[in-house]
């Protein structure tokens, strides 16, 4: 039979496990994901073993992140796969509570992070970061970690968890996981399982038309230029529609106008009813 990884399903069973843990002084890393684990996930599960001793992989496909018409229902759900793929990595425990733990005294309090999540994916998904911050702010205070990890794949997501841990003053550590790609240069995702043949080969256009929008730019062109180049490049390469390609500081996450700091090209473009995200860092010159 091929290994496993343990797996609790309640709040009591995760922190029993975690104040074990702690009572013999050791650290305890949190990598909180939706499943459907790929390369991208077991990537965080290797960096963050670098600060820690003992690692809780959550998976749990967070209702109240999804919008109305979104494919909460059709998100992949692979529990079985995942811990098997997480028995050859260094992580310890899987928390997997069904939505009734989760939410079992109900969803009145919500944490709201405003002006960050005012555009990009704030804007494209309404309500979207409202049900991330509640849910990753549950799932500290649930595991009480030393350290959590979240990927560069989600680059506003990060910013927002970092910013509510800061506000908050969580007692917690988060780490950024670089941004992981499959051998074409698409970022690995669950959602490009649903690509089809045709659809995956334009998917693998993203990355090299924003490497080319980030040369341009490292060359000296005019930002806003390089933006709508590249999301006509993308209507070009077969994508269906542009969501955004912005270039903003790459902390703050405002719109610049002149590389003078670190920055990053932020971009969603759909195929079909499929969005994919991508970013890269642009150098300050
Ligand atoms: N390619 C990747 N590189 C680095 N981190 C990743 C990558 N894909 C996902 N992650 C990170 O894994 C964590 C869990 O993400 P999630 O379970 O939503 O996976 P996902 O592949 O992003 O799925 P989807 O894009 O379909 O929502 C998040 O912190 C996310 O940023
Ligand atoms: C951080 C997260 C696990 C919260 O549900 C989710 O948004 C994700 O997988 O990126
Ligand atoms: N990886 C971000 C979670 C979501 O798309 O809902």
């Amino acid at each position: 039979m091929t290994a496993s990884v343990p797996a609790v399903r309640t709040v009591e069973d995760l922190r029993a496990q975690v104040h074990a843990w702690k009572r013999e002084g050791l650290r305890v890393g949190l990598v909180p994901t939706m499943g459907a684990l790929h390369h991208g996930h077991l990537s965080l599960v290797n960096a963050i073993a670098e600060k820690v001793d003992r690692i809780v992989v959550s998976i749990f496909v967070n209702p109240t992140q999804f919008g109305e018409g979104e494919d909460f229902d059709a998100y992949p759900r692979t529990e079985a796969e995942d811990r098997k793929k997480l028995a050859d990595t260094p992580a310890s425990l899987v928390f997997a509570p069904n939505g009734a733990e989760m939410y079992r005294t109900g969803h009145a309090s919500t944490v709201t992070v405003a002006g960050l999540t005012d555009r990009f994916e704030g804007a494209s998904r309404p309500g979207h970061f409202d049900g991330v911050a509640t849910v990753v702010t549950k799932l500290l205070l649930q595991c009480l970690p030393d350290v959590a990890i979240f990927g560069e794949k989600d680059y506003q997501q990060l910013a927002v968890i970092r910013r509510f841990v800061a506000d908050l003053d969580i007692p917690v550590e988060i780490m950024g996981g670089a941004l992981i790609r499959e051998s074409d240069g698409l970022a690995a995702s669950s959602r490009n399982a649903y690509l089809n043949a045709e659809e995956r080969a334009i998917a693998g256009k993203f990355n090299v038309i924003l490497k080319e929008l980030v040369a341009d730019v490292s060359a000296g062109a005019d930002l806003r230029t390089a933006e709508q180049a590249a999301s006509d490049k993308l209507l070009e390469a077969g994508f269906k529609a542009v969501d955004y390609v912005s270039i903003v500081d790459a902390n703050s996450l405002e719109i610049i106008d002149k590389i003078t700091t670190p920055a990053r090209v932020l971009a969603v473009a759909r195929i079909g009813s499929v969005r994919l995200l991508d970013n890269m860092a642009i150098e300050a010159r």
